[in-house]
């Protein structure tokens, strides 16, 4: 048809022309007298003919309409002529001739009242949506699958908020039927925890005022004990003021669960590793690159930004004299793949604490991970332990194993670099006797004495050991046989001339002394021993309190 023709049409034919176009069935009813008029399209949408349908009035539609749809749709229509809703509106279903049902969207308006004021003439549409309403059900059947919720919320400018659509999931999510929120969002903020429902609506307006994806993890409790939950949704701004989301929720409990157990368990080990003092450091070297985690900055009383870790910086803070034993253990490294090593290092703070380094070489050769544990504490311990190990009690000075094992390096010294060096094996006369007149306590504190007088006239590098009940072993290293025998005699005018005063009483006591310097003709450190031991022996025939110089008849 011409384009100029049809606008010379009268309005009437162009909105029935209009009408046909969208394909929609028309109805028109008289609510008093029951008279009812059908297009041509209201029958097709149902698969019959007009003519077929005849004679057509109000039971015409009621016989095709689902009972269900139909009493929903005389509600509403009640609710239109009452003027609750200002047109009618409502989905029904009809019945086809090929006996399916079809979806219609059914709108209607009220056009004229009696003379009494009842609703007379109504008129409507019928559109087919049987598509539409396949779609949508083929979509909820596929989003009833979905392992959470799926849905559509919306918020209205008055502060109200629904979820228009909701999945089957919002039972399992929220225990909420998505019936029960179609209107009211309400019973779906109650399932949230309390704690977390501030920090959702915060998140919900935030999105809504910022138009982006919210995106939120909180706790429900409609099961009793709070289930974990992710969710995302995009927003849509409508033009009333309303913003409608599309989104999910998912259950994440199981995986939450993990990751508290992951956060537990690395708070545990830095709790652990903060207990023991232990740090984490890795270094390369090649480069000299140098990580260190925060405790390795405590260890040395660093703030972490405070210096930057390098392996200049960490040979500058080891103790020289350990510099030696550090890098060695860095050559085994390369060789055997650990690295384990305890050494001294200075502190910001200039003292100077005892760590422990274990690392183990990675598969690139160059790149040493590890830890490093500060062991001050045990290894003052272990010190005090060994000198314990090494003094005796009563005297404080070095014992029998402290005696032999500076007899063993004097004497290797010796052998190395033929440095002079005397031996003297010294026992108290007659010390029995001390013991037996004035007791055994009394003994004690001559032994002590003693000890102190000798100590007192003896050089630094001199080592003096208790290595028996009264006797004792002096070692001089670089004295040769005349300054020994000047020390040796020195020692015994000391002892006795230095009677020790106890409450009034005075004890004297005397000892003799064998003396022995080293030589060539002596083989080893027990001949050494055996010399000294042989020349005391004779100073106690020869009468005691005297010292006597081994010659080589005693070898
Ligand atoms: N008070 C005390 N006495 C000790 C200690 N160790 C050994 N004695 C005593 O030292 C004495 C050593 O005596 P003897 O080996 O007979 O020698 P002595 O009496 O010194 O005689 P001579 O060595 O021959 O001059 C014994 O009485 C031991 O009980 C000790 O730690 N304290």
């Amino acid at each position: 048809m011409p384009y100029g023709k049809y606008q010379n049409l009268p309005l009437s034919d162009r909105l029935m022309m209009m009408l046909e176009a969208t394909q929609a069935g028309t109805w028109e009813w008289n609510v008093q007298t029951g008279e009812t008029h059908f297009n041509e399209r209201w029958a097709e949408i149902i698969g019959y003919t007009l003519d077929e349908l005849q004679p057509i009035n109000i039971q015409t539609w009621l016989k095709f309409v689902h009972p269900d749809d139909g009493s929903e749709s005389d509600k509403r229509l009640t609710e239109h002529f009452d003027g609750k809703r200002s047109f009618y509106e409502c989905e029904a279903r009809m019945r086809h001739k090929d006996g399916r049902w079809v979806w219609v969207r059914d709108y209607g308006k009220l056009v004229s009242r009696t003379a009494e004021g009842k609703p007379e003439w109504v008129v409507g549409t019928h559109i087919d949506i049987s598509g539409l309403k396949e779609l949508s059900e083929r979509f909820e059947a596929f989003a009833d699958l979905l392992p959470g919720v799926v849905y559509q919320y919306q918020q209205r400018p008055d502060g109200s908020s629904s979820f228009p659509f909701a999945s089957q999931g919002l039972r399992h999510i929220y225990g909420v039927a998505p019936d029960a929120v179609k209107e009211d969002a309400a019973l779906v903020f109650e399932a949230i925890h309390p704690e977390d429902l501030p920090r959702v609506a915060r998140t919900i307006n935030q999105s809504a005022q910022q138009g982006q994806d919210w995106v939120c993890e909180y706790r429900v409790i409609h099961t009793g004990t709070p289930r974990w939950v992710f969710g995302h949704a995009r927003p849509q701004s409508g033009i009333d003021g309303s913003v409608l989301w599309y989104g999910m929720i998912i259950d994440i409990t199981e995986r939450k669960k993990l990751e508290l157990e992951l956060e537990k368990s690395q708070a545990n080990l830095k709790l652990a590793q903060k207990i023991a003092r232990t740090g984490h450091w890795e270094a390369n070297l090649e480069t000299g690159a140098l990580y260190w985690s925060d405790m390795v900055f405590q260890i040395l009383g660093f703030e972490r930004g405070e210096v930057e870790p390098s392996v200049e910086l960490f040979n500058s803070l080891v103790y020289p004299e350990d510099l030696t034993a550090v890098r060695k253990s860095e050559q085994e490294a390369q060789q055997i793949g650990i690295h384990d090593v305890q050494h001294r290092m200075f502190t910001k703070s200039g003292e100077l604490i005892w760590v422990h380094e274990l690392a183990e070489l990675q598969a690139d050769g160059v790149t040493l991970i590890g830890t490093v544990r500060d062991v001050t504490t045990q290894k003052q311990l272990e010190l005090k332990l060994q000198q314990q190990a090494v003094i005796d009690p009563l005297t404080q000075i070095g014992n029998r194993r402290y005696f032999h094992q500076a007899l063993q390096r004097e004497y290797n010294r010796y052998q190395r670099y033929h440095t002079p060096l005397c031996l003297i094996m010294f026992d108290l006369d007659h010390f029995k006797r001390v013991n037996d007149t004035y007791g055994h306590a009394m003994g004690d504190k001559v032994l002590k004495a003693t000890a102190e007088v000798v100590g007192t006239n003896l050089r630094q590098q001199d080592i003096f050991s208790r290595i028996g009940g009264e006797e004792f072993a002096i070692l001089l290293p670089g004295l040769d046989v005349s300054g020994g025998q000047l020390v040796a005699e020195k020692l015994r005018e000391a002892i006795a001339t230095n009677p020790i005063d106890d409450n009034g009483t005075s004890v004297s006591v005397s000892a003799t002394l064998g003396l022995v310097a080293i030589s060539e003709d002596i083989d080893s450190e027990e001949q050494l021993q055996q010399i000294a031991d042989r020349a005391l022996y004779l100073g106690k025939q020869k009468g005691r309190n005297c010292v006597i110089t081994a010659d080589k008849t005693l070898y």
